[in-house]
């Protein structure tokens, strides 16, 4: 399949031409707007477990072209939603060094420098996310807003690593830490709605759940992610900077965004 990038012939404008779902119902990510917003009371504190890993472990850091990700283990999972939802993996979309906004999804039309993406798949009713991906209460993803301001020690735990993942499908092992550290303080405030994959090939397969309060990281941490890291492999002669790896906010229809807040 052609390999899609977010800017240029093989643009986001162009991806439903090899993936029919990118121009469906139902796609991510969204602008968070206050007239689309509905209180559920139903809506319980997200409950996360076992995502406070040792450091006798170890994740795979990876370049994959499109993103930085840090694949899972499966021991981690998300405990309050009707099904078990198991982690796979979590990946970042960012800005550049000369535009710094690069969250996928807005909130009243502002956009975060960066946005984490937490993915699980449904565990109680597929045996791994391959046959998940496409199903509609196939995922869920956690999703984290990141500004720029306090040096974020969590964050370092891979950044440090970020050098030795510069190139598409580099990959490294990095000594384990707390997922949970990654996140906001509050699991109890988000925003949730149905919605896709924001990457071909774009599946309404997604269980939405962002969080309403943001992390930060310092402005160099910053720009770390969005300048250390090339879409091309090693070799390549022209290297091709990986930065602004975010979808544009895509029609909301007719769909509303549950809160589990009232103010
Ligand atoms: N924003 S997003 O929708 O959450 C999102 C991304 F933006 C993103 F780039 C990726 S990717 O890095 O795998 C590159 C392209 O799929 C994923 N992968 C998920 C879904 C596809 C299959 C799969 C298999 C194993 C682990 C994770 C995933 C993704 F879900
Ligand atoms: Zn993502």
């Amino acid at each position: 399949a052609a390999n899609w990038t977010y800017t240029g012939p093989d643009g986001e404008q162009h991806w439903s031409k090899s993936y029919p779902y990118c121009g469906g119902i139902f796609q991510s990510p969204i602008d968070i707007k206050p007239e689309l917003l509905r209180f559920d009371p139903s809506l319980r504190p997200i409950e996360v477990q076992n995502y406070n890993l040792s450091p006798n472990e170890q994740l795979t850091l990876g370049n994959n072209g499109h993103s930085v990700q840090i694949s899972l283990p499966s021991t981690m999972y998300i405990s309050s939603l009707p099904n078990r939802y198991t982690a796979a993996q979590l990946h970042f979309h960012w800005g550049s060094a000369s535009r710094p906004a690069g969250s996928e999804h807005l909130v009243n039309s502002k956009q975060s420098a960066a946005e984490m993406h937490i993915v699980h798949f449904n565990s109680d009713r597929y045996p791994n996310i391959a046959s998940a991906v496409d199903k509609s209460d196939g995922l869920a993803v956690l999703g984290v807003l990141i500004d720029i301001g306090e040096f974020n020690p969590a964050f370092d735990q891979f950044l440090r690593f970020i050098n030795g993942v510069k190139y598409r499908d580099q990959k490294v092992q990095v000594p384990a830490f707390n997922i949970r550290a990654l996140m906001p303080a509050r699991l109890d405030e988000y925003f949730r709605y149905d919605g896709s994959l924001t990457t071909p090939p774009c599946y309404p397969s997604v269980l939405w759940t962002l969080f309403r309060n943001p992390v930060t990281i310092s402005r160099k941490q910053f720009l770390a992610l969005a300048t250390s890291l090339y879409s091309s492999h090693a070799q390549e002669s022209t290297p091709v900077p990986l930065n602004s790896n975010f979808r544009k906010p895509q029609p909301t229809d007719s769909r509303v965004v549950l809160v589990s807040f009232k103010e």
